[in-house]
């Protein structure tokens, strides 16, 4: 498995940095996948919409104006990487809602210096596990969203070994968090990170998690 996933990764490198498919299910599926990351034509989803609080706003332009120093960067948010079944559309997970604000609103922050992501996250009514709070599989896929993209930012194309995650205070819908990530290690193919949800003051730490990387290629 890990040597066909090599070749992959060795034919369309850019590509495989976000994204990776079995390559049996690439041609059961016929699948195709782009030699560039396609985002001509793509919408950034990773931008202020109308469906965005002023909490969510007020941090998307703090971080933003953070981007000035050089020391942070914007990590543009498209809705696919690759071409997927023919009449099917193309959806990556997170952004496979066509309404804004129902799903996984957010966006990404990402500093090279200290191998960290940030995601700015307003959960929408979709997401709602009990009632009026998120589920917590929609809460793990947000950490291994965004300590995954910082995997991948700090170290080249990863996959998910790992995920151990302590859901401390529920998340109500609709407001706004600050999903903070960091690699902390690195041991050989082995990409330790760390995450951890708070509300957007900062006042109530909701989640704590760990994430075992391992990098491909
Ligand atoms: C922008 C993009 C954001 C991306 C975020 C989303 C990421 C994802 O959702 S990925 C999808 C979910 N994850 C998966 O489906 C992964 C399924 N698992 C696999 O494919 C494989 O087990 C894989 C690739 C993780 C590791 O396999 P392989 O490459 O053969 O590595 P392997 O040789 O077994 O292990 C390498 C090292 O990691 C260790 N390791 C592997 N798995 C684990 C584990 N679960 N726990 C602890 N250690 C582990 C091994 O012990 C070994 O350690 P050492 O080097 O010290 O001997």
């Amino acid at each position: 498995m890990l040597r066909s996933y090599s070749r992959l990764f060795q034919r369309y490198p850019t590509i495989f940095t976000l994204t990776r498919l079995p390559t049996a299910r690439l041609q059961t599926c016929h699948f195709s996948i782009s030699s560039t990351c396609p985002t001509e034509g793509l919408r950034d989803f990773g931008l202020p919409n109308a469906t965005w609080g002023p909490n969510l706003r007020n941090l998307y332009d703090k971080f933003l104006d953070l981007t000035n120093t050089g020391l942070w960067r914007r990590i543009p948010s498209h809705n696919t990487t690759v071409n997927h079944l023919e009449g099917i559309g193309k959806r990556m997970f997170l952004r496979n809602i066509d309404e804004d604000g129902v799903g996984f609103e957010y966006c990404m922050f990402y500093n090279k210096a200290e191998s960290r992501m940030v995601c700015l996250f307003q959960p929408g009514p979709y997401l709602e596990g009990p009632p009026g709070y998120a589920h917590g599989g929609s809460i793990a896929t947000i950490i291994d969203s965004t300590a995954g993209a910082g995997a991948v930012y700090t170290c080249g194309s990863v996959m998910t070994a790992n995920l151990n995650i302590n859901y401390l205070k529920p998340i109500p819908l609709g407001c706004t968090l600050l999903v903070d990530s960091y690699v902390e290690k690195i041991e050989g193919r082995k990409v330790y990170s760390r995450c951890h949800i708070q509300s957007h003051d900062a006042l109530i730490l909701h989640t704590e998690a760990m994430a075992l990387y391992i990098k491909l290629g």
